[in-house]
């Protein structure tokens, strides 16, 4: 069981636009999905699609809330909930429509969304299920450090992606693993390259999942592993570090060698990208492209 601990879900709304963004001009959407959000929702649906058992954790509220809790259950996925005061923040992803070659990243716009709520968060933490604890995705606004700390050190070392704050506290908190990015590993240590994870695995004993785009990934611990994606068409790249955390762990619950684990990881993230998101990714087609990936000798 992986449980997606999310502190700040959300309903995540994706539009496709006519043409690409141009700030301050009118634009029309051309196709419109809106779907339980946050970035454990993400990573529980990869685990599920895999076959595995996830649940999502979290705090909702108002009409956000409730349409939150049709969706997922629609989709089937399981949950823990806790509701709580205020509205659940929308997360708007814009794709651009058009000529593929003009499509770029998509803009995201996330929410702040409602602050934290200790009384909620205090319900919801004894209800989890017993299994691998992931915190995934942005902290709710006011969160206090020395709170998210604790209850990072009641989860038995979970997973955390997380950024800025919240990415500090899960190596203070001696978290087993985090999933930065580069930009991530170079806002908490100066740097994002290899030897700076390495450094950091060094003086915490936290495994770092370096995420790189289009690149691929590297898993730093005892022993490093980098991993090459495949090349793809990107169609909408939101939710691949999702897919390919929850790929990950997955896989390594069930058994999986750590270079096994990372090149369906990847691989997983890959085809997230190329399907066009969470809601389209497939397990045929990640194992297809795990094939296509490749593993380098650790430097
Ligand atoms: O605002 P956060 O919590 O950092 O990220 C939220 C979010 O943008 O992340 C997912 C993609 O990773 C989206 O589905 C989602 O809503």
């Amino acid at each position: 069981m992986i449980v997606a601990l999310t502190p700040n879900l959300s309903l995540d709304r994706t539009m496709t636009l006519d043409r690409s963004l141009v700030p301050g001009q009118l634009h029309r959407v051309t196709g419109l999905t809106v779907a339980a959000g946050g970035k454990g929702v993400n990573l529980a649906r990869a685990v599920r699609a895999f076959g595995g058992q996830s649940c999502v954790a979290g705090v909702v509220g108002g009409f956000n809330g409730q349409h939150f809790r049709a969706l997922l259950e629609a989709e089937g996925l399981g949950s823990v909930l806790e509701d709580g005061e205020g509205e659940t923040r929308e997360c708007q992803a814009l794709l651009s429509g058009g000529d593929p070659g003009e499509r770029g990243h998509p803009t995201e716009i996330n929410e702040a969304g409602p602050p934290y709520q200790p009384e909620a968060v205090a319900r919801l933490l004894p209800r989890l299920p017993q299994g691998q604890v992931v915190v995934c995705g942005s902290l709710a606004p006011n969160t206090p450090g020395t709170a998210f700390l604790d209850m990072l050190r009641g989860l038995d070392r979970p997973a955390v992606d997380s950024s800025g704050a919240g990415l500090e506290a899960a190596v203070q908190a001696g978290a087993s693993l985090i999933k930065p990015n580069e930009h991530e590993l170079e806002a908490l240590t100066g740097s994002g390259t290899l030897d700076s994870a390495r450094e950091l695995y060094g003086r915490s004993g936290v495994q770092v999942l370096l995420t790189r785009g289009a690149h691929g990934a590297a898993l730093i611990g005892e022993e490093v592993w980098e991993v090459e994606a495949p090349q793809i068409e990107v169609k909408n790249p939101v939710g691949s570090g999702d897919t390919l955390l929850g790929t990950f762990l997955w896989a390594r619950q069930g058994g999986q060698s750590m270079p096994d684990a990372l090149r369906l990881a990847v691989a997983a993230g890959s085809a997230n990208a190329m399907l066009g998101g969470p809601l389209k990714f497939r397990v045929e087609v990640a194992r297809e492209l795990a094939a296509q990936t490749r593993l380098l000798t650790p430097a």
